[in-house]
């Protein structure tokens, strides 16, 4: 006997950098039950270049022409344009799943106008590891829920909020505690550098409740970031050692692991974590 012939859910990728390419090869060397039919890049050109090797390249589409093309919607574009691809893939009722989920945070009334037009937002684990466990024991009570981040200096270079405080990362010498607060606070000071902590914060006890610390560490190899939950059911205690990318040292190699790994999710008759 055969099973039902497999649907295949067509994917379009916003932003061909560490993530998306990385995303975009992954899905163009074959995975079943998934189709990557459209991509979107600043420049045309070197998009095109990138996806020269491809068996099937994506059509290359303005940001708001993705829902058009594709079920599901990955936004791995710059936090600044987070709008222009999450708008219309929310209006069209799509699966959306953003990398930028710092970008979302201030924006949760995207939530209410997803359920109206039946959209889905599946924020990834992305660079983190265990939101399976946060979710769980968020189901009961929980007293507190803290995220340390680690990261080289040069990484955390172009935050706002350094540039409010008059910090040089330059001129850090050793491991230096260089924020501490909640996740929209430092959402709003660390834009491309707390998508985990906002994510952390969806999962558990929400943003103005979840804690985050961010060290500058001189000639640390890894994005390291540690999560510490004090709950009802359970303690949690996780840490993460992210290789960097190679294009963007920002991003770790894990994030465009951890987006295929949901997608796959989205098709598989196994689905395992919660
Ligand atoms: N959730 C998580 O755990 C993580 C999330 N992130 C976040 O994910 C996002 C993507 O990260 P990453 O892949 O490292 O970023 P990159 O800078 O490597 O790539 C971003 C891509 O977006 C493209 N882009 C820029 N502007 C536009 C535009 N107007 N239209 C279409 N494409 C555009 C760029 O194109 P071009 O190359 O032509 O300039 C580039 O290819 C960031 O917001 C980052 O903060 C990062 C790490 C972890
Ligand atoms: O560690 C990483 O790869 C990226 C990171 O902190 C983030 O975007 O929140």
């Amino acid at each position: 006997m055969t099973g039902a012939p497999l649907v295949e859910k067509t994917v379009g990728i916003a932003g061909l950098g560490a993530i998306g390419l990385e995303l975009a090869r992954r899905l163009d060397a074959g995975v079943e039950g998934l189709r990557l039919v459209a991509a979107s890049a600043r420049d045309g050109a070197k998009a095109e270049a990138s996806l020269a090797g491809f068996r099937h390249p994506p059509r290359l589409v303005p940001l708001a022409a993705l829902a058009e093309e594709a079920e599901i919607v990955v936004e791995c574009a710059p936090a600044a344009v987070f709008e222009q691809v999450a708008l219309p893939a929310i209006a069209r009722g799509r699966i959306f799943v953003p990398a930028s989920v710092g970008a979302l945070l201030p924006r949760m009334e995207l939530v209410a106008e997803a359920r109206r037009t039946g959209a889905r937002i599946l924020v990834p684990t992305g660079a983190l590891l265990g939101l399976d466990a946060v979710r769980a024991v968020a189901e009961g009570p929980v007293e507190s829920v803290t995220i340390e981040t680690r990261k080289p200096p040069r990484g955390l270079e172009g935050a706002p909020y350094l540039a409010e405080q008059g910090l040089d990362m330059g001129a850090v010498v050793e491991p230096t505690l260089i924020f501490r607060g909640n996740a929209l606070e430092a959402a709003r000071g660390f834009p491309a550098n707390v998508n985990v902590a906002a994510a952390l914060a969806l999962a558990g006890i929400g943003p103005e409740r979840t804690t985050v610390e961010i060290w500058a560490v001189p000639g640390l190899a890894r994005n390291t970031h540690t999560i510490r939950v004090e709950a009802g059911a359970a303690r949690l205690l996780m840490t993460v050692e992210g290789v960097p990318s190679e294009t963007n040292p920002r991003t770790g190699k894990l994030t465009p692991l951890s987006i295929l790994a949901l997608l796959r999710g989205l098709v598989s008759t196994l689905r395992v974590g919660s």
